[in-house]
């Protein structure tokens, strides 16, 4: 039988549970967009809008959830988005989600943020198919660089740049409860960074406001431009993904300056409100990038079928966020297990009853987005 953390039907069940059990400032903090938090909300709302239309007849008796990225297998088309601070969450924090991730067969990205130290997390997560690194960039290069290396030393096999937070977004609930990291935590990777002492003060100081945004605006380059790609590749032989485009100008842009992958992102609605959904911006994207590098998104997938329309409309895989930090919080890896179980099994349920017995049946024709016609409409 599985403990009351366990029993869930859908990973839409778990946030209010995991609000009753954690503190507010670290709920406030996972939980929240940035200011109206439309864009937040939008990620969610706009999965609702795409209907799909299945197809008959075709034996889905074996159903095969697999797809391939960076020449290697994982389960399904699904990665963990990169979070910052998972040991607020719960004590074994990043270890116990790259567990989870690995035994799934899935992907994890490692947020530069993370309160285990990055090749402590790789080493927990060796099992699985493979591992990225989240790099936010400081304005002390040199730093950058030994973190970078420190990473592909340590077995990642991927660098996700994230390019939309030359700035924290305002975050009110932060702002509310002055958000600070719990005195017993750190941010583990950053050690190195010559102001740390000064820096591990802010995220943890008595000023008002969010101890993070603050933090971020003193140490995050906001100067960067589309020459630091070239940069990237001399100092890793490491893929390069941008995570956070939203235009399929940038996205051109980026894979022009050398990007490996474009991740379609608006943070999880934490930074520009008003931003629009990934999903809405993914298609034009996936056009402008015209399958030169993989191209993945994120925000607001909750469910099986969430996967399927974003394949549907352009993407090669997707990433989730919230709802593992919810999982974590309720049961440590085996609470993160359930929530990427508990979304496999609807994607493969969901692909049987579209007619695909595999992923790459997965087509647009099969998605009705707002804009479309019904396909009658035409006869
Ligand atoms: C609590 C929290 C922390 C995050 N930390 C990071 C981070 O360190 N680096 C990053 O690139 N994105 C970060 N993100 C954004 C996620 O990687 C991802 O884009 C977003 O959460 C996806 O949306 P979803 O939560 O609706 O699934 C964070 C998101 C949340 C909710
Ligand atoms: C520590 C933060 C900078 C991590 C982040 O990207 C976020 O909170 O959205």
């Amino acid at each position: 039988m599985p403990s009351n953390e366990l029993a869930f039907q859908n990973v839409g069940e778990l946030r209010p549970r995991a609000e009753k059990i954690l503190p507010k400032q670290a709920f406030g903090y996972y939980v929240s967009g940035s200011e109206s938090e439309s864009t937040l909300r939008d990620n969610e709302e706009s999965f609702k809008r795409y209907r799909l239309v299945p197809r008959l007849m075709v034996d889905v008796s074996k159903v095969d959830t697999t797809v391939k990225l960076l020449g290697k297998e994982i389960a399904f088309p699904l990665l963990v988005a990169p979070m910052a601070m998972q040991r607020m969450a719960h004590p074994d924090g990043e270890l116990a989600t790259s567990r989870a991730a690995a035994a799934e067969g899935i992907p994890m990205v490692q947020s530069t943020m993370g309160t285990v130290e990055l090749a402590e997390v790789r080493e927990a997560g060796a099992a699985g198919p493979l591992m990225m690194f989240q790099l936010y960039v400081f304005k002390e290069r040199d730093f950058v660089k030994q973190l970078i290396q420190h990473a592909e030393r340590s077995g990642y096999d991927a660098i996700v740049v994230t390019v939309d937070a030359p700035f924290l977004g305002k975050r009110e609930a932060d702002e509310r409860y002055g958000f600070k990291l719990p005195e017993h935590l750190r941010l583990e990777n950053l050690t190195g960074l010559a102001e740390a002492a000064r820096m591990e003060r802010k995220v943890h100081s008595e000023e008002k406001g969010s101890g993070i945004a603050l933090h971020f605006a003193d140490h995050i380059d906001s100067s960067l431009t589309w020459d630091f790609l070239p940069w990237l590749h001399t100092v890793t032989s490491l893929p390069i993904f941008l995570k956070g485009v939203l235009s399929p100008e940038d996205a051109h842009m980026g894979v022009q300056a050398g990007a490996d992958g474009i991740i379609v992102s608006n943070h999880g609605g934490r930074q520009l409100d008003f931003a629009p959904a990934a999903l809405d911006a993914l298609p034009g994207i996936a056009a402008a990038v015209g399958k030169r590098v993989p191209v993945l998104m994120d925000g607001g997938v909750r469910r099986g079928t969430d996967i399927i329309k974003a394949l549907a409309m352009g993407a090669d895989a997707v990433l989730i966020g919230r709802p593992i930090l919810w999982g974590l919080a309720l049961a440590g890896e085996e609470g993160v297990r359930k929530v990427l179980e508990t979304i496999r099994k609807e994607l493969r349920l969901s692909m049987a009853l579209m007619g695909c017995p595999s992923i790459r049946h997965l087509h647009r024709s099969m998605v009705i987005a707002p804009w479309d016609q019904y396909p009658n409409a035409r006869l």
